[in-house]
């Protein structure tokens, strides 16, 4: 198998990118993000200079795990070495295996850090929903075990406060491949604001408030007929929508369940912040529930 491999992979596409030292793809990346305007801007030519960097950073990291393949690395469990060994029967070149594997990084690092970030801040700015979620984590869970992911249904309080923090600005556009209900022309680009969406008083009645309290019914649990759209609707919905909410959800338990979440009031706080490119809206501090030396003897058999 591997030798059919080492025949395939001399790709003209990706021969001339050698391995990007991580250093290296890490400054580009952090370069894009203290500056997101950098990436985001629409000329043709910042377009295609953004296209350049992401093709430049995906095939040199392509390239990394077919050396590794050459080299008889064990690269464990790895989706590129996946696509990489069945690209014929996917019809895939090695371009776009760059950029599928890519996509997962791109749709998956900033996009998670992203919603965790705001959980976290949502949680400090509000003390009050915080100690409800923590009064929770105390009630079913204890001090002396972490919880898991299989705790998930019965921490609704949490469920609540993530759903109540994320939103999301304007969808991404879509074109209408065909006419759609008499008024929609065939091509049309059709862009859906999930914020004026999530803004609908009468879905979400007084939806300026933080309100954890209204994904909850009167029995206490996650009601079922109020949905989020922050990962958009339809045919194409984030693929990853369930990878993205267990990630959210593990990582913001487990911080919660360890730490209190003070804002530093000296600091400046931008609650917008993540919706407008700033990556870096506030700054909070984080103090102990659980002393050192127990949270390291838990954490060491989790
Ligand atoms: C909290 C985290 C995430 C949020 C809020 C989010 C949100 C979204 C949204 C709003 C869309 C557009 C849906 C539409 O066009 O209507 C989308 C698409 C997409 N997302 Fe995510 N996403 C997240 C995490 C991820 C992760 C972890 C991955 C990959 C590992 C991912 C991969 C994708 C891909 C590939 C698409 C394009 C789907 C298509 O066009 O068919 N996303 N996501």
């Amino acid at each position: 198998m591997r030798k059919v491999l080492h025949t395939h992979l001399q790709p003209k596409a990706t021969q001339e990118y050698e391995p990007l030292q991580m250093s290296e793809a890490k400054n580009m990346v952090l370069n894009i993000l203290d500056d997101p305007s950098k990436f985001l801007n629409h000329t043709g030519r910042e377009l295609k200079r953004g296209y350049e960097i992401s093709k430049r950073i995906h095939t040199s990291q392509l390239n990394r795990v077919k050396q590794q393949m050459q080299s008889n690395v064990d690269v464990g469990p790895s989706f590129a070495k996946y696509a990489l060994e069945n690209r014929h029967r996917h019809d895939l070149t090695e371009l776009e295996i760059a950029f599928l594997a890519g996509a997962f990084f791109g749709g998956g690092s900033g996009t998670i850090a992203a919603a965790i970030c705001t959980v976290l801040m949502a949680a400090a700015y509000f003390p009050e929903e915080q100690g409800k979620v923590q009064a929770e984590l105390d009630e079913d869970i204890g001090r002396h075990k972490a919880p898991t992911l299989a705790d998930q249904e019965s921490l609704p309080c949490l469920q609540a406060l993530i759903s109540e923090a994320l939103v999301a600005p304007d969808g991404l556009a879509h074109r209408t491949t065909k006419d759609e209900n008499y008024c929609i022309p065939a091509g049309t680009t059709v862009f859906i604001s999930h914020w004026a969406i999530s803004r609908d008083p009468e879905v979400y009645p007084d939806p300026d408030e933080f309100k954890p309290q209204r994904w909850i019914n009167d029995q206490g649990y996650l009601r079922d007929d109020l949905k989020s759209f922050v990962f958009g609707f339809g045919r194409r919905v984030c693929p990853a929508q369930d990878v993205a909410n267990r990630s959210v959800f593990i990582t913001s338990l487990l911080i919660l369940w360890a730490f209190q979440l003070t804002l530093d009031p000296t600091k400046p706080l931008d609650d917008m912040g993540f919706l407008n490119g700033n990556y870096r809206p506030c700054s909070i501090e984080f103090r102990m529930r659980i002393s050192e030396t127990e949270l390291r003897r838990i954490m060491e058999i989790y």
